[in-house]
């Protein structure tokens, strides 16, 4: 089943401008994506939105054969346990053993009376330990949150994903705190877990060489509008250069008369 947004805005509080802009984008299962903009452009709210976590102000999303926000709360939460989300900083509590944290990726699946009791007594340390073996963390099964460091916490909440079964990967930025051979690493076992489930996958990057590299479809935000979506080969450096532009140094003059929306380029 695909995903689609169709004209999709979307602002945080009633009374902020709006955060994306009439956003077309039709996603296919097993796609893999990588989102790329310079900061603010939009790409969290985007992956938020595909989430389902943010209502759109206007526009119409599809996931999965129907509209998220037609139906009641019980079938929208049902639908969101097909959806992964794993966001920029990950809200792992510091006290908390890594198995408790890695298992809190089944918790769309399970029933409340057995999530409690996997807090008290994990459910399936052993899933917990597959998980962490592919970030090679597997050492840290038993240790405290709190006692990883940065990259290691930015993996075990990866590790989530793994044990999660969702359809739909979203994943914000999950290669900040790593240095760039564990980057690489780490990008290979989303994707080859990706692959290997038939699950659709969106990463928002600021590594843009990787993005290009590793990904066939690239999309292109700016000022929570899509610039371009166009497959790897074809994004050129002038399209990544305009992209990341720095707006404070091409404002137009006063008495320019506006520039006209620039076209979005569509590679599909
Ligand atoms: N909770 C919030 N409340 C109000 N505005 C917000 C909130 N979160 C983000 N925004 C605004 O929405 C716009 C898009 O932000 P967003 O975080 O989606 O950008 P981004 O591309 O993910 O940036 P970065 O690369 O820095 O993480 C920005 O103008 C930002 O200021």
């Amino acid at each position: 089943m695909s995903f689609s947004l169709q004209r999709v805005s979307v602002r945080h509080h009633a009374s902020d401008s709006l955060a994306l802009h009439e956003i077309e984008l039709s996603l296919a299962p097993g796609e893999q994506l990588a989102l790329i903009g310079p900061s603010g452009a939009g790409k969290t709210t985007l992956l938020h939105t595909l989430a389902l976590a943010h209502r759109p102000a206007a526009g119409r999303i599809d996931a999965f054969g129907c509209d998220p926000w037609a139906i009641g709360e019980g079938a929208r939460h049902r639908l969101r346990a097909r959806l992964f989300l794993a966001p920029q900083t990950p809200p792992l509590p510091p006290r908390q053993r890594v198995v408790t944290a890695v298992l809190a990726g089944r918790l769309p699946r399970w029933s409340l009376p057995r999530a409690l009791a996997s807090l008290l007594r994990p459910a399936d340390p052993a899933a917990a330990r597959d998980a962490l073996a592919r970030f090679n963390l597997q050492d840290k099964l038993w240790s405290r949150v709190d006692r990883l460091s940065g990259g290691e916490r930015q993996r075990c909440s990866l590790a989530r994903l793994l044990v999660s079964d969702a359809q739909a990967l979203l994943v914000d930025e999950p290669l900040s705190a790593l240095d760039p051979a564990l980057a690489v690493q780490t990008l290979e076992v989303l994707q080859q877990e990706a692959a290997a489930r038939g699950a659709l996958l969106i990463c928002s990057l600021h590594q843009v060489p990787l993005a290009r590299e590793r990904f066939g479809r690239i999309v292109g935000l700016r000022d929570g509008r899509i610039v371009f979506d166009a497959r790897a080969a074809d994004v050129s450096d002038d399209m990544i250069a305009a992209l990341y532009r720095d707006a404070r140094n091409d404002s137009p003059a006063p008495d320019a008369p506006p520039l006209p929306a620039a076209p979005v380029s569509r590679c599909f």
